[in-house]
């Protein structure tokens, strides 16, 4: 069949010609049409509008919980995102992993390219993968999915590794607790949605997007909804660049210092029957500043199946709108190319 032919992913190694094209720009990057499409609402409209902050502070005080949960949950439902005040976390591991992340992008591009991704392959370094323009996105990165070759690349081009393992047990132990929150939310049970999250792999990546000269002709990321189901995002500078579409417009995110950017991936979408949303995203290049992001990608599942959770549909008396599926049909059906621009999480509607 000539489909499975295709390839599945479109994550080329970046080459020496490639990257002298990252410094120059050329036409593989070039695609104004799509960086001017859609209506950016400005920092500065009348109309006032704020990604919603949660605050883990409050979401753990009693007498605040209740208010801080419904924030969430309406965070989710409306936007598909919010940024997260945590305070808990360990500020030493957060800026090892900043530290980290700038550092390996800063090694000569010989070094990085010893990581290089292999053919048809995900992990390692190598562009942000645009599975479906057919421009390169303005971006490079690393990804690992942990445990796997972390070994490898500790060795190998001093990624510093103690920093991803430490940064990766506190990313975790953030989303089970915010899953947790998830499901008092949706008027659950706790373990009905966290049991979904636990012992999944942890899929992680550093993107840079540098500088351009071009920044109104390249797009960092290409508009994309994330794949699994909870996706936690470190930004390592405060660089502006992150754009969320709500209503049909992108609204640009407010870089805060000291929060997490948390998002509604695909299978969430699903667990929750469509009551969290998961929302196209982009990322736009800076005229004078690189961007640098760490991204962990939650997975979920329930026993290897895809599918809305029974306790949600039976607090909301209602019926399943999304078709169970095998999370191997899943994730093949995600990174299948879909030439008509359509999300494969649409075709399990109901
Ligand atoms: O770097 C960002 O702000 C967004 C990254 C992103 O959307 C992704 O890697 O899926
Ligand atoms: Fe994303």
């Amino acid at each position: 069949m000539e489909a499975s032919n295709k390839k599945a992913v479109n994550r080329d190694a970046i080459t020496e010609e490639v990257a002298a094209a990252f410094a120059e720009s050329n036409e593989r990057y070039y695609r104004s049409d799509e960086v001017n499409a859609g209506i950016v609402v400005g920092y500065d409209d009348d109309e006032a509008y704020e990604l919603p902050v949660v605050d883990m502070g409050r979401l753990l005080d009693p007498e605040l919980a209740g208010a801080e949960i419904a924030k969430l949950g309406s965070a989710c439902r409306d936007w598909g995102f919010f940024q997260l005040v945590s305070d808990g976390i360990d500020e030493q591991v957060v800026n090892e992993m900043k530290d980290s992340t700038a550092r390996f992008f800063s090694l000569p591009l010989e070094s990085k390219k010893t990581v290089a991704v292999r053919e048809n392959g995900i992990e390692g370094f190598g562009h942000h993968y645009s599975r479906v323009s057919g421009k390169l996105d303005w971006a490079e990165s690393v990804i690992l999915v942990l445990f796997l070759i972390l070994f490898q690349v500790q060795v190998a081009v001093d990624l510093n590794s103690d920093a991803l393992e430490k940064f990766s047990v506190e990313m975790t132990s953030l989303t089970m607790r915010i899953v947790g929150f998830m499901a008092a939310d949706l008027g659950v049970e706790q373990e009905a949605l966290v049991r979904a999250f636990r012992g999944r792999r942890q899929p992680t990546e550093h993107v840079v997007a540098p500088l351009s000269s071009g920044p109104d002709k390249v797009i960092g990321i290409t508009p994309h909804t994330d794949g699994l189901s909870l996706t936690v995002l470190l930004q390592v500078d405060d660089t502006p660049g992150l754009q969320i579409k709500k209503d049909g417009r992108w609204f640009p995110v407010r870089p805060r210092q000291g929060t997490f950017i948390i998002n509604v991936a695909n299978i969430l979408e699903v667990l929750t029957n469509g009551a969290y949303r998961s929302v196209e995203h982009r990322v736009l290049i800076h005229a004078r500043k690189s961007r640098t992001t760490v991204v962990m990608f939650h997975d979920a599942h329930i026993d290897g199946m895809v599918q809305p959770i029974q306790e949600v549909l039976k607090h909301n008396g209602a019926e399943a709108r999304y078709r169970s599926i095998e999370k191997l049909e899943y994730m093949k059906g995600h990174f299948s190319v879909r030439l008509d621009g359509t999300r494969f999480l649409d075709s399990l509607k109901i």
